[in-house]
């Protein structure tokens, strides 16, 4: 790629966050991620030059020097910041405009700095070679995975109902969804494949941002945000069969939906419990038995037929979990922190750059991070280093996860070079090589801590007006692949892949 001779019609759009758009390149596996603004803000750059390379060199600097320390290097590519000509971001601009969902609209990209953070395309993994089928990739943000246990948290129901699960009575009843999701992160981070497997289902029955599944680097599978439509069932069917016939049913091509599905969610429940691409690690109890479970969660705790609790320790699901527990005192009890460390910096406001508020991410960060003492010794050093913590939690509670998988079958050759044609015609279903990564490591500003402690106000108080009696409609559709039935069975057949 030589950014001197950037064409944007090499270029085209790909997905956008709240603070991010990302652009893919149409041939090479590399994206681009820029920088989005406030669209008040589309007429004057709200920073210069040198503060938006600043702030993407931080995300590099945030990802690689205390991200990857904490989540574990192998799921982690920080990219590289990158300058390039204002010219080409204009027109990328207008290119890319018409794709973007209007809900995401209120915010502009940036098209002053010309930087950007260049990435590997995740979505389209080098493993894949183009002849071959495309690779299927996953991405799931899955929000925070355990309950509350800080003597600081004020309302008994933080501690029985997840904050995923009460936030989405708080965005139905503000119209950012129509439907509430029945997806629970503690199922998924139970390390219990039942749960795990219900808790896909529901990500797959009501996807919003949480789940989408691109095909040789193309969403196919996603929310339409805003909208009243129930997703579309059969064209992810369509998608998905042709990965999961296998024996008789490649060739009558017979096979049931529900068990194209139930392979593939056994696959992705396979793939988030390795070791992204190794082997299982030890299976850790990392929680009392007590916070691992949902009030809100429709999985019946009595039917655990299969013992395993506690995610293997090398796990993708293990280290975000683990990342996210660093917030150890709710925000209710971390801003009585956040207000010692506001205080020390009215009074001395040079402290900010020493005690490093806003940066650098170097290795000095990570030592005060991860060397905080166990006791409140009352200093601003403790507090900023919680302060420090519950941004990392933040920011762990906040990623995505993206599985990428290849059809073993079509990759792996025989020592004389032939494909192997075993898991085609074998009565088991076939195997995948996969890849685990992690995306969307931004660091959490210092200052979003007050908005954070409002925002669980609301969503608590929401939940406790509100909480299991919403009308039905705001229930999503039972959209014809599982029954009611099926929505208690967590019958899953176990098959090696
Ligand atoms: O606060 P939350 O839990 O709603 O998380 C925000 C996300 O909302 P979600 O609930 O996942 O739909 C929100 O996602 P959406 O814009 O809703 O897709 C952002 O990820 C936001 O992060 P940032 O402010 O852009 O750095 C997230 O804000 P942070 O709290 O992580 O800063
Ligand atoms: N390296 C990558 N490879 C492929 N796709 C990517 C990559 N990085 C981001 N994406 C896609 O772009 C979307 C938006 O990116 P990202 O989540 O980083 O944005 P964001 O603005 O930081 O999100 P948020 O709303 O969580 O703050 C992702 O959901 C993902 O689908």
């Amino acid at each position: 790629m030589e950014l001197d001779k950037m064409d944007e019609n090499d270029w085209k759009y790909h997905g956008e966050g709240n603070k991010s758009l990302v652009v893919s390149h149409v041939q090479l596996s590399r994206v681009l991620r820029l920088l989005k603004y406030p669209a008040e803000d589309s007429e004057n750059p709200p920073q210069t030059v040198e503060q938006a390379y600043r702030q993407i060199q931080n995300i590099v600097d945030f990802s690689s020097n205390v991200m990857s320390s904490l989540l574990g290097e192998k799921f982690i590519h920080s990219g590289e910041v990158v300058k390039l000509p204002l010219e080409f971001v204009r027109q990328l601009s207008i290119k890319v405009q018409h794709q973007r969902p209007a809900w995401r609209c209120d915010k502009v990209m940036d098209i002053y700095s010309g930087c950007a953070l260049c990435l590997p395309n995740l979505t389209s993994p080098v493993l894949h070679q183009p002849t071959h089928t495309p690779p299927l990739c996953i991405e799931i943000k899955p929000k925070c995975g355990f309950l509350p246990s800080s003597k600081h948290v004020s309302k008994d129901i933080k501690t029985k109902v997840c904050r995923f699960c009460m936030h989405q009575h708080y965005k139905v009843a503000n119209g950012k969804w129509k439907r509430r999701s029945l997806y629970c992160p503690l199922d998924l981070f139970s390390g219990n494949r039942q749960r795990m497997h219900f808790a896909i289902r529901h990500l797959i029955e009501e996807p919003q941002n949480n789940f989408k599944i691109f095909k040789g680097g193309q969403c196919v599978y996603s929310s339409k945000e805003g909208s009243d439509d129930s997703i579309d069932l059969n064209s992810l069917l369509h998608h998905l069969r042709p990965y999961f016939l296998y024996g008789n049913n490649r060739i009558n091509s017979h096979m049931t939906s529900k068990a194209v599905l139930n392979d593939f969610i056994q696959v992705l429940v396979n793939a988030l419990l390795s070791g992204g691409g190794g082997d299982g690690g030890v299976m850790t109890d990392r929680r009392g038995e007590g916070r691992s479970f949902c009030e809100a969660s429709l999985f019946n705790k009595e039917r655990i037929r299969h013992g395993s609790q506690g995610l293997p320790s090398d796990s993708v699901l293990f280290r975000i979990l683990q990342t996210q527990m660093l917030d150890t005192q709710d925000i209710e009890g971390l801003y009585l922190l956040y207000r010692r460390v506001e205080q020390h910096l009215q009074d001395f406001p040079k402290e900010r750059t020493r005690l490093q508020i806003d940066g650098p991410y170097n290795e000095a960060f990570l030592e005060k991070l991860q060397k905080c003492p166990a006791e409140d010794d009352g200093s601003v050093e403790y507090a900023v280093a919680k302060v420090h913590q519950y941004c990392a939690a933040m920011t762990a509670k906040d990623c995505s996860i993206m599985v990428a998988l290849v059809p073993s079958s079509e990759e792996e050759e025989d020592d004389d070079g032939q494909r192997r044609l075993r898991d085609f015609l074998s009565s088991r279903p076939p195997a995948f090589s996969y890849s685990v990564s992690i995306l969307d490591l931004d660091p959490k500003p210092f200052d979003s801590i007050p908005r954070q402690l409002r925002l669980d106000q609301k969503i608590v108080s929401c939940y406790l007006r509100t909480g299991g009696a919403l009308p039905k409609g705001s229930l999503p559709p039972l959209p014809g692949i599982f029954t009611a039935a099926e929505r208690e069975d967590c019958t899953l057949l176990f098959h090696p892949v």
